[in-house]
């Protein structure tokens, strides 16, 4: 199966498909999930590929514990999108979390996951967590000023649903919601492809947020360029250090809550993160 673009355009990426097991369209998206040769069961959103078997623990491992290890015991935390549970699964892991909201817009995405990816899906089984299913800039809207000490958004590409997410009155609604030197971690994209998108972001970020606003990447081979970023925000107040974890995960290991140990985070993987390109330092001028 070739994945043409216009996320990555002048390119195309091929996955060899062993069978198809689920082709639907949802209200807002076409929905695939096809069996690879290479990279296990993988899910398709609208032509973009968000996650397969053996690689998704870089991603949801990252999303996840970039955020919460930066933060003495986190308590609650929101998530938007996330609605193949692998985020839910990794922030399991964190016996200082008391509430888990989620807000995914598309409950086809859940239910498919539910049926072909159980070993995300597990993390909706876990008692802290309260699904939404709706609208995140809508859920938003009726949550008390800071409420959340993490708040992360697992969005698909902003060209179709998940659009909305990378606009300013998203990223104000984020600040308020969370308490001073809460944190926000976004998925944000490809520094390969999209440094546009990603200056915009920071551009936003920067006024919104008046902590401190970093970017990180991590490897995920089935990501059109093999990276994908993440922007990490934290409100004014009690100051975040991102590049150095106050609460090292080392700690948690033994809470193996979701049954699985880690397979890509670690602090020293956190760490090296946030070491940028030269060309992503110059053009995203994050320093
Ligand atoms: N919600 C899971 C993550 C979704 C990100 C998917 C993704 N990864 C990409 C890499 C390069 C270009 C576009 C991309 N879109």
């Amino acid at each position: 199966m070739y994945f043409n673009n216009p996320m990555w355009p002048g390119e195309a990426h091929s996955l060899k498909v062993e069978n198809i097991l689920f082709q639907g369209k949802s209200e807002f998206q076409e929905i695939l999930v096809f069996e690879s040769s290479a990279y296990g069961k993988v899910l398709v959103l609208d032509g973009i590929v968000q996650l397969s078997e053996k690689d998704e623990c870089a991603y949801q491992e990252m999303i996840a514990h970039l955020p919460l290890c930066s933060i003495e015991s986190p308590k609650r935390v929101l998530v938007v999108g996330g609605g193949d549970g692998g985020v839910l699964r990794e922030i399991s892991r964190h016996s200082s979390v008391e509430l888990i909201d989620i807000c995914e817009i598309d409950k086809m995405v859940i239910d498919v996951c539910k049926k072909y990816f159980p070993q995300l899906y597990v993390g909706f089984e876990d008692p802290r967590v309260r699904l939404h299913v709706g609208d995140a800039v809508e859920f938003l809207r009726h949550v008390p000023e800071g409420k959340y000490d993490a708040i992360i958004v697992d969005s698909s590409d902003p060209v179709g649903p998940a659009q909305e997410l990378v606009e300013r009155p998203f990223f104000e609604t984020t600040a308020r919601a969370l308490r001073p030197g809460g944190v926000l971690c976004n998925m944000a994209e490809s520094m390969w492809l999209h440094t546009h998108l990603i200056q915009d972001m920071l551009s936003i970020c920067r006024e919104t947020f008046k902590g401190s606003v970093h970017y990180a990447w991590a490897s995920v081979p089935t990501y059109p360029s093999g990276v994908i970023g993440f922007l990490l925000c934290s409100t004014e107040g009690p100051p975040v250090d991102f590049l150095h974890p106050v609460n090292p995960i080392e700690k948690l290991e033994g809470n193996l809550k979701c049954g699985r140990e880690l397979r890509f985070y670690n602090s020293e993987i956190h760490s090296a993160a946030f070491a940028l390109p030269s060309f992503v330092r110059r053009e995203v001028s994050i320093l």
